[in-house]
Formats: C-alpha cells, sequence, structure tokens
C-alpha cells in the first residue's frame, strides 16, 4: 500500500549542543560571533526576534529565570515578550502566532511552568503535541528550562503508562492518549489551570485530534485558560478556533506574506523527470561537506527507497515516518539525528513542524508538499522549510520539481507565501556547499 503521509500522526528530543551554523562561517573560516549578531536583529523592530522588554521584566518566578538564562537566552523574543505576560496575568485564553523558530515553544513552557503552584502535587497545566517526537521534545525543554524549579513533568504518549498516583503538575501528550487518560479519569483535572494546544491549527483541523480535545474540555474546571500556538493560521481554521476558543486574547498575528522567515535562502531544482530525482540528491550530497540535513518525501516509500540508496551511497541516514515503526525506534532514528551520529534524516511529513535541531543547515524537498487532496500545500511547505533558520540563523531549502505539473505546483506555492524560490541549475549543485558555508552565494536571498 502506498501510504501517503501528508498528515502528522500520533505521534522528538532534546537541544542539541549548538555547533558552528553555516551561513555564519567567514570567508576566513572564522566563527562569527553568532550572540552578536542575534543581538543586532533583537534590536530591528521589524524583527520577530525583537522586544523591548528583558526577560527579568516578564513577571517570572526566580527560578524560571534563572532557567531561561542557564538556557543561554539573553532577550526574550516578540512572541515571548507579548505571550508570556498574558499567560502569566491574565485569565484571557490566548492566540499566539509568530515565524517558526522564533520561540514558541519556550514561551508556552515558561507559561505553564509558572502558573504551576509547586506545593501542589497535581496536574495543573495540559500541553497537546500532534506528534510524539514533538511531546519529548516539549518535555525536554519543560525539564530543561525548569530544572531549577521542583516541577517534574510528565510525557504520556503511546506506549507510555500512567503512574497509579500522578503527582506531576505539568503533562504533556498526544491528544489521544490524554484523552483516553483523561475520560478514563486517570488523570485527575480539578486543579488543572490551562491547556496548551502546539501545533494548534494542525490539531483543530484534524477531526480526530479535534474530537479528542473537544471531548477534554467536558473535564476541565469552566476557567481553564486555553492557549493556542502556531506558525501557522490559515483561514479555513479560524472557525474551528473561534469554536474551540471563544473570545481569545490574540497575542501576535501575522500576515500571509511574513509567514515565511527571512534567512531561509530558497531555491529549487529542474530535475527533468522523476527517475532523475534521486541522482540529483545523490549529486547533492557528493558535493556537501557541513552540516546536517533533513529530506522530506510525500510517501514512506520513497523516503525507505532514498535511504537505501543514501546508505549505500555511504552516508548516514536516519529514518522516521509515522506507520510501523515502535516509538522506541522512532525515538532512536532522531536521537542519533539529533546527537550527530547521523547526518541526514530522511522523513515524511510527520517531522515537518516543530523539530528544533539548530545544527540543520538543509531542507530538502524531494517532493512538494501537497495536502490531502493532492494540491499544493503552502502550510507544509513553511512548516518544512522552517526546520531551518532556526532563532535568527540561516540556512537553505532546496525543492525538487520534475515536470510541468510539480513546478505549477511549486510555483503556486511560491505565489500564496509572496515569495520568490529561486532557481538551483542542476550544473550550479557543486556551488551549494560554498551556499551553506556562507562563502559564497549564488544568488541574493530570495525575499
Ligand atoms: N529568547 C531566546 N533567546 C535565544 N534563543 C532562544 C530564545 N527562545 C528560544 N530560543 C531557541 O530558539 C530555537 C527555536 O525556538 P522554538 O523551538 O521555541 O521555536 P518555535 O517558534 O516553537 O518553532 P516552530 O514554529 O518550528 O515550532 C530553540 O533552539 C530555542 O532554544
Amino acid at each position: 500500500m502506498s501510504e501517503v503521509e501528508n498528515k502528522q500522526d500520533n505521534n522528538a528530543t532534546e537541544p542539541a549542543a549548538e555547533e558552528p551554523i553555516p551561513g555564519l562561517i567567514k570567508s576566513d573560516g572564522l566563527i562569527n560571533d553568532f550572540d552578536s549578531q542575534l543581538e543586532v536583529m533583537q534590536s530591528d523592530p521589524n524583527s520577530p526576534l525583537y522586544s523591548v522588554k528583558s526577560f527579568d521584566e516578564l513577571g517570572l518566578k526566580p527560578e524560571l529565570l534563572k532557567g531561561v538564562y542557564a538556557m543561554g537566552y539573553n532577550k526574550p523574543s516578540k512572541i515571548q515578550e507579548t505571550a508570556l505576560p498574558v499567560i502569566i496575568n491574565s485569565n484571557e485564553n490566548l492566540i499566539a502566532q509568530s515565524q517558526s523558530g522564533t520561540g514558541k515553544t519556550a514561551a508556552f513552557t515558561l507559561g505553564m511552568l509558572n502558573t504551576v503552584d509547586t506545593n501542589l502535587n497535581a496536574p495543573q497545566a495540559i500541553c497537546f503535541s500532534p506528534t510524539k517526537e514533538l511531546a519529548l521534545q516539549i518535555f525536554e525543554v519543560i525539564s530543561n528550562i525548569g530544572k531549577f524549579s521542583s516541577i517534574k513533568p510528565l510525557l504520556y504518549i503511546p506506549e507510555v503508562d500512567l503512574p497509579n498516583k500522578i503527582e506531576n503538575q505539568i503533562i504533556i501528550g498526544t491528544p489521544g492518549k490524554l484523552f483516553d487518560g483523561i475520560t478514563r479519569r486517570k488523570i485527575l483535572t480539578k486543579h488543572v489551570k490551562m491547556i496548551v494546544l502546539d501545533e494548534a491549527d494542525f490539531i483543530v483541523a484534524s477531526r480526530g485530534m479535534q474530537q479528542q480535545i473537544g471531548s477534554i474540555k467536558q473535564f476541565l474546571p469552566q476557567n481553564t485558560k486555553v492557549c493556542l500556538f502556531s506558525a501557522t493560521f490559515s483561514l479555513g481554521v479560524d472557525q474551528l478556533i473561534s469554536a474551540m476558543v471563544p473570545d481569545p486574547k490574540v497575542s501576535l498575528r501575522i500576515k500571509r506574506l511574513d509567514l515565511s522567515v527571512d534567512k531561509i535562502h530558497q531555491y529549487y531544482i529542474d530535475c527533468d523527470s522523476e527517475s532523475n530525482k534521486a541522482i540529483i540528491l545523490s549529486d547533492i550530497y557528493g558535493y556537501i561537506s557541513v552540516g546536517q540535513s533533513i529530506v522530506f518525501a510525500h510517501t514512506i516509500e520513497t523516503a525507505k527507497k532514498l535511504a537505501e540508496m543514501m546508505r549505500a551511497d555511504g552516508h548516514s541516514i536516519s529514518l522516521l515516518y509515522g506507520k510501523d515503526l515502535s516509538t522506541e525506534e522512532r525515538f532512536k532514528q532522531i536521537k542519533d539525528f539529533k546527537e550527530g551520529r547521523t547526518k541526514v534524516l530522511i522523513t515524511t511529513n510527520v517531522l515537518a513542524r516543530g523539530i528544533d535541531i539548530l545544527q540543520v543547515s538543509l531542507v530538502i524537498n524531494y517532493d512538494i508538499p501537497l495536502d490531502e487532496n493532492s494540491r499544493p500545500d503552502p502550510v507544509s511547505y513553511l512548516h518544512r522549510v522552517g526546520r531551518v533558520g532556526r532563532f535568527g540563523r540561516s540556512g537553505v531549502a532546496i525543492s525538487f520539481v520534475h515536470d510541468e505539473s510539480s513546478k505549477k505546483k511549486l510555483n503556486a506555492i511560491s505565489e500564496h507565501l509572496g515569495r520568490q524560490i529561486k532557481e538551483l541549475k542542476s550544473t550550479e549543485i557543486e556551488s551549494l556547499d560554498g551556499i551553506l558555508k556562507g562563502l559564497k552565494d549564488l544568488t541574493p536571498l530570495a525575499k
């Protein structure tokens, strides 16, 4: 069966040690001071990383502030500066949108941690994540930022059992498991003060997950604060969202044309034929020597075939898809990649959202992202390419096209996003290593 993973299914990870980021390496080979570049970006009012306040002014508890600084964060980003006061100081529901990689996860994890009463050993904040990998990543961010507090989060995903008595104040899980735990009253909800939906547009657009969350709401205290976070909220989900979250405070909402992260160089390669795509992929990896990369394929079959080919070429590969792989295997694949044991991660859309691996400098759309009806999917495109360009870093995204139909589809995505995607000729592939190192740029940054 040809399995198309247009949707993320049920179901990443620890912040990897920061490595030199390609694109921030000067031509003399010395590494630019990323902190000083970040400082410049954070002083630009047009940047999503800009803020006027410091973390000290956001009303965080001292032990959390200590955690923030231990993470190496100096200043909040715009979304952190605007969302955190709403979560901390008001009872309002919240919709928060900002480009991928601009610190939404840190915003809502700090919000949950700050909301918890540490003298009460019962669930008080619940976070819904559409995938296991993302749930694990959020769990790890909470554990890290919260390491100076007594709060211990609980991860509840498939193949994990609940303890008999839940004393954890924060639970992070996939909607199906949380639905099960809450409706069977294994997770007591009477002290719950807030719920967070990460990748909220995806969750509400997915009928199964939406129903699960709808049912859970009946079990929550009436004044439970609902916070929705995502890089994308398309018009199609607006109505679903207003049904789920009446009268929300909107902390940041971005225009469609501003959704794309400026520092991602976006290219396409015309491969001429479907069969040439694998050859071009192999060529690319023959030339590039730096960084880690993610290759997105449309089907599990294609992902498996590419992994086999790349392994035969001698590359170290992680292969991750949603169906038929155990949680343990999925976590192993991504851990190997995050810890640098593999250089290339080949995956389906299951990993398009949220996964944060700073050393990834290249994303390849082996297949153009399509929605369930095989139409071009700009939202998936944005999330996929957003795996690079994290918090002000630069990166490269390349989409393969091979015929008139795929060209039209990519064009539709480019037009929808108001972004030019420049051609990289197949004869120019050898320049990619230079682009990735930031040594030379074939074309100006795609706007
Ligand atoms: N204030 C900050 N200063 C420096 N780095 C930060 C700050 N906030 C977050 N980061 C780092 O920036 C990276 C991206 O953050 P995060 O994963 O929270 O983005 P996101 O907006 O949730 O992304 P996505 O839309 O892909 O889910 C992470 O590695 C995180 O540790």
